[in-house]
């Protein structure tokens, strides 16, 4: 058995393999006469699309969506929401699946390769089969949807790691994000990473990274405590995205080494006499819920599993074997993961955001009326 649904009210499925026909999600429990167009759709994918810098993979996936139900033309251009589930499509027309055949009775080391099998005791094994990175092309379409539910509202991401090296948040520039190929805020560290990867890309091995999401005028209250905690579900969703393995919130892991009073995100009241945070070390999040403040989430990633470099494992007959992977990929596939963070990041908010409306009475309850 598998799952591949995740929200509630804004429900996400999606389906695919990387050497498959094609790739995709359906958008369930949208609310009808959001206004979207497939160019900003086609836009989200750009960014996360292979093939763009030699610190990519270098399949050419032009990452073309098609979208197949659950919209009608709006009279003033674009689509709109019917409230119906929205069916998006993305084919796979760059598959190389003969690079695959050597390994596909062996483990690659890192991989999910010998889960799926114990676990299904069949796998593609064509690229990793859904496994492969490529499924979260189909994520991103899904958050450029979910992001029409919360006008006003935005989600950036950033690579702030990548293996040793990591950027100087003192110099942390949004506007350089779109100017290199790392997503990278800090323009001083870009050179660095350029020729950290390139030593990482020539010897046939990877890398792993880190990415930051911060999400900005989130409405405070979302979050259903105790078990739909909104960081819960972020963690719950950033986690699910292939090749992650860690996950943290505002300090996050840090947060154990600072005293209360370090931690202590001190309160005045702001200019409409509500009540302001002089720090955001939770992360705009307080008791799994938002505070208004910037959410701010990490996820880590993991090398790309996928190296030339020959690796010791066992096969499908159970025999002491080694293993390297032929084919095209990403030295650092944690480079392309920021819309993808983002993408879950939307969808989740999303989600929170139509779940907090079905709460009766005030939708926020603040202390103070002046
Ligand atoms: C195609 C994409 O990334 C792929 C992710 C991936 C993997 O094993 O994760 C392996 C490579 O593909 P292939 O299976 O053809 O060797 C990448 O190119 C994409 O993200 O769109």
């Amino acid at each position: 058995m598998s799952f591949n649904t995740f929200g509630h009210m804004f429900r996400v499925t999606t389906f695919g393999e990387s050497h498959g026909v094609a790739i995709g999600c359906v958008v369930d429990g949208c609310p009808p006469n959001l206004r979207f167009s497939i160019e900003e759709v086609q836009a989200a994918l750009d960014r996360r699309r292979p093939g763009q810098s030699r610190f990519t993979t270098q399949r050419r996936e032009p990452d073309e969506v098609k979208v197949l139900s659950g919209t009608l033309p709006h009279p003033e251009g674009g689509l709109v929401t019917t409230g119906t589930p929205i069916a998006l499509l993305i084919e796979n027309v760059d598959q190389r699946s003969k690079d695959y055949n050597d390994i596909a009775g062996a483990y690659r080391p890192g991989h999910a390769d010998f889960t799926y099998d114990i676990k299904y005791g069949i796998r593609d094994h064509r690229g990793g089969g859904r496994s492969s990175a490529r499924e979260t092309a189909t994520r991103v379409a899904a958050g450029a949807i979910a992001a029409k539910v919360l006008p006003g509202v935005t989600v950036r991401g950033a690579v702030v790691r990548i293996g040793e090296i990591e950027i100087d948040r003192s110099r942390w520039d949004w506007n350089e994000v779109g100017n290199n190929p790392f997503f990278c805020p800090d323009p001083d560290t870009v050179p660095l990473w350029e020729a950290y990867l390139d030593g990482i890309r020539k010897a046939g091995s990877s890398v792993g990274a880190v990415v930051e999401v911060v999400a900005e005028n989130v409405p405070p209250g979302l979050g259903a405590p105790l078990y739909g905690k909104l960081d819960g579900d972020l963690a719950a969703a950033l986690m699910g995205i292939n090749a992650a393995k860690g996950v943290e919130i505002g300090e996050g892991f840090n947060a154990a080494r600072l005293t209360g009073e370090a931690n202590a995100d001190e309160m005045r009241l702001g200019n409409e006499g509500k009540p302001q945070f002089l720090a955001n070390h939770a992360g705009g999040l307080l008791g799994g819920i938002s505070t208004g403040a910037p959410i701010v989430a990490r996820f880590a990633l993991k090398p790309t599993s996928s190296i030339l470099t020959p690796r010791r494992t066992v096969d499908r007959t159970g025999e002491e074997t080694e293993i390297f992977t032929k084919g095209r990929h990403d030295p650092c596939v944690g480079i392309r993961a920021v819309p993808v963070g983002e993408a879950m990041v939307w969808c989740v908010l999303a989600d929170h955001l139509l779940r907090h409306r079905g709460q009766v009475g005030e939708s926020v309850h603040w202390p103070f009326q002046h």
